[in-house]
């Protein structure tokens, strides 16, 4: 949260420039607050996992939250039960009409499809060009990363030779980014992904920063100038277990998977993985619904049927 303080001391100058939220009384005075209103565009098919790691990270700010989970009306889930679908979930179509101050849109397995095999792939280009009068700050996970930068940049995705896979040491590009304060120069992230979209391809378009990088993952975070669209290639809401997850499942079934790297103490995958990123995940979803959905958005944000 900012501090407030008077818009005369010294010190707002120095924390200012360390990157330090400072708000000046005047400022302060005409802020109000009401509960955030967030949607999560849940693509994966282990569902429930994904809602709670998510709720987990939003969920850990002192902003009320109200979120609503959506999913795509023109897939037929196979491992999401109608009934859980029914239960809490909402389509598009029974949305579009609302503003949200911001949404977050997850991974999902089809990044070997091309875009457009994937069989919602008309609607989500509905919510990528709903999400630019609608939302206030949209937050693309792994695959939705890749889909959003292809919809709105045209930037293409590559299949990487060797699946990206483990927890890689990442750094910062842009040292006063607000996504970014509070973070080490150093911190981790897991990656677990069969493509990538490359650095040449971003750096020719001038409405994306990229903001950290890492020299064994690639891109992580980059974001268009005004902060409405954050792209993310990593897993960070992923639990300490979530990687020994995809590689036992892809060893059992036989496929070629190396072991995740950075991951097992020693290599060792009959010994238990630690986390290393939590903390930097839960900076990174607080300073989003703190900087770029909260601070941002509009108090009166229109219409809720
Ligand atoms: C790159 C990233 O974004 S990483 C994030 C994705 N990672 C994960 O989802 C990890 C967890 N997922 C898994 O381990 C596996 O997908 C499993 C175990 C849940 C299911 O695997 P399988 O049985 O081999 O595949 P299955 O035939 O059930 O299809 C898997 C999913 O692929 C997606 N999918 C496959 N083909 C298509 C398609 N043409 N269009 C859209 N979605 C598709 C669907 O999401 C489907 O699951 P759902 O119907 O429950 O939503
Ligand atoms: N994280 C994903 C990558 C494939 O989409 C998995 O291993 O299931």
């Amino acid at each position: 949260m900012p501090i407030k303080i008077p818009d005369a001391l010294p010190a707002k100058e120095v924390l200012a420039g360390e990157n330090i939220f400072v708000m000046d009384e005047s400022h302060a005075f005409h802020q109000d607050i009401r509960p955030l209103r967030i949607a999560i565009l849940n693509l994966m098919p282990t569902k429930e996992t994904t809602e709670t790691q998510l709720l987990r990270l939003i969920g850990n700010s002192p902003l009320q939250v109200d979120v609503v989970l959506l999913h795509p009306s023109s897939h037929v889930s196979k491992n999401t039960s109608a009934e859980h679908l029914e239960s809490f979930y909402k389509t598009f179509e029974e949305v579009k009409n609302r503003r949200f101050d911001g949404m977050i849109i997850t991974g999902a397995p089809v990044e070997q499809l091309e875009f457009e095999e994937v069989n919602y792939w008309n609607e989500l280009t509905e919510i990528f060009e709903w999400s630019k009068t609608h939302v206030t700050s949209t937050l693309h996970i792994c695959w939705a990363s890749q889909a959003g930068l292809y919809y709105h940049y045209g930037v293409p995705k590559y299949s990487l030779e060797e699946k990206c896979f483990g927890v890689f040491p990442h750094t910062i590009n842009e040292a006063c980014t607000k996504l970014l304060r509070g973070f080490d120069e150093l911190f981790f992230v897991p990656h677990s992904r069969h493509t990538e979209f490359r650095r040449e391809d971003i750096t020719g378009i001038d409405d994306l920063v990229i903001l950290s990088e890492s020299e064994e993952a690639g891109i992580y975070l980059v974001s268009s100038r005004d902060g409405k669209q954050i792209f993310a290639t990593g897993h960070s809401e992923y639990d300490a277990d979530s990687l020994k997850w995809e590689y036992d499942r892809d060893a059992a079934k036989g496929l070629d998977i190396a072991l995740p790297r950075n991951y097992y103490p020693n290599d060792d995958p009959t010994r238990t993985p630690p986390s290393i990123w939590r903390a930097h995940a839960n900076l990174l979803f607080t300073n989003w619904l703190n900087y770029y959905v909260y601070q941002e958005t509009p108090y009166d944000i229109g219409p809720q049927i």
